[in-house]
This record gives structure tokens, C-alpha cells and sequence, in this order.
């Protein structure tokens, strides 16, 4: 199973979080986060990688041009999209980005909102679930109502997030299958910088399941 750890920004905690078995690393390219990361920063954290891991930039609302930009200049292998980006805006970026993995975050308020992927499942790689705030677009803490994903099965890969812990992490997988997984403020001291003994822990939890 994927495990993305979000939000790194710290060259320290980014390699010590894939030497502990990440398999993505999320770098948060939104400005209003206090996760906030610039190319300059990420391509820091990148070179100081001692191990293979898939490097995600996450955007919301930002233009092709500004997401290539950033891509080139970091060698980036993904991007999650995290606003409200179209089908339409989805097929350009694939085409701009043929061989950049594409994920797009749906941010879920009703069992409606899953319709959703649906429409988006063609023109993306991946999709990832995440929990609806009003005030905040990423990195909220809270979770889904996991019940309501039980029939979840989009034809696609697809990451769970919105409030993991290593707490809540066997039960979550108890009642679902997702591809992949995606933690941010769960595994935190404080936004943006990571707790390693929570990483840790999750990590231990996984090893629990043997997947
Ligand atoms: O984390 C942020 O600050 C953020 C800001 C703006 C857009 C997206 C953001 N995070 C996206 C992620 O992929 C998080 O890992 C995801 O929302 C889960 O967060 P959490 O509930 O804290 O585990």
C-alpha cells in the first residue's frame, strides 16, 4: 500500500520519513498554508533524499503554467490538485505533463460528492479523498465518515486522507481498501513540522497488517 506523508518541509524530516518507509512525500505549493513551501525549498528537501520516493507537489487553483514551472524546476514525479480544478483543466495539465502523475483531491461534504470521480477517474492517475472544511482547503485533522466510502470503488487508484493517525489508522483500514494513504496533521508536532516518533508509530501499525 502507498503511504504519502504531507506537508514535509524540512530536509531532516523528509529523509528521515521515506528512511522510514513513506512511499510519497507531499510538499504543499499553496501559499495560504502554513505548510507552505517554495521550488527553492523543495528542491532542498529533494537532493538531501537517501532513499527512492515519489515526490508530490500539491496545488490548489494554480494555473498550467505555474504547476510546470514548479515540476521542471524540482523534478517533481506528482501533482495533487486541491482546489476546485476542472475535467477540462485535469486533461490540459495531462497533456502539458504526460508523464507526471496526476491526483486529484476531492474534498468530501455529502455521499453525493463522490459522484465525482466518476468524471474525473478518466483524465487523472490517481484520486484522494480528503475531509470538507469551510475554512481550510488541506491539513484539516478531521475524517470522513468512513461507512459512507464502504462502497467506494472508483475504477481507479485512490488515497485516503482527512484526520489518519496512528491511532485511527487499523480501524480506517478495517473498513476500507484504498490503494494508498495520505497523512499530514496527524503525524505532527505543529503545521509543518513532523513528529518522527508518530511516523514511526503509524509505521509500526502498518507493519501490524503486512500490506
Ligand atoms: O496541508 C495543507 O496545509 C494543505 C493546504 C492546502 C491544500 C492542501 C493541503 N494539504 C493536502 C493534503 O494532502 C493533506 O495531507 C490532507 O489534507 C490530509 O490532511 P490531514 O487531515 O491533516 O491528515
Amino acid at each position: 500500500m502507498r503511504v504519502k506523508i504531507c506537508g514535509i518541509t524540512k530536509p531532516e524530516q523528509g529523509d528521515a520519513i521515506a528512511q522510514l518507509g513513506a512511499t510519497a512525500l507531499g510538499f504543499i505549493c499553496v501559499p495560504q498554508s502554513p505548510r507552505y513551501v517554495t521550488a527553492s525549498q523543495i528542491k532542498v528537501i529533494v537532493k538531501q533524499l537517501s532513499v527512492n520516493v515519489h515526490c508530490i507537489g500539491v496545488f490548489a487553483d494554480s494555473t498550467v503554467e505555474e504547476i510546470c514551472q514548479i515540476v521542471t524546476a524540482t523534478n517533481l514525479t506528482g501533482v495533487q490538485l486541491h482546489g476546485i480544478e476542472t475535467i477540462e483543466f485535469c486533461q490540459q495539465l495531462r497533456q502539458s505533463l504526460p508523464n507526471v502523475e496526476i491526483i486529484k483531491a476531492l474534498r468530501v461534504r455529502t455521499p453525493e460528492d463522490l459522484l465525482q470521480a466518476n468524471a474525473y477517474k478518466d483524465c487523472v492517475n490517481t484520486l484522494l479523498l480528503d475531509a470538507y472544511h469551510p475554512q481550510m482547503l488541506g491539513g484539516t485533522g478531521k475524517t470522513l465518515n468512513w461507512k459512507t466510502l464502504q462502497e467506494f470503488n472508483p475504477n481507479c487508484p485512490w488515497f485516503l486522507a482527512g484526520g489518519l493517525t496512528s491511532d485511527n489508522i487499523l480501524n480506517a483500514l478495517d473498513q476500507l481498501q484504498p490503494s494508498g494513504i495520505d497523512l499530514s496533521s496527524g503525524v505532527e508536532k505543529a503545521p509543518g513540522d513532523k513528529d518522527l516518533n508518530k511516523v514511526a508509530q503509524l509505521f509500526e501499525k502498518l507493519r501490524l497488517l503486512e500490506i
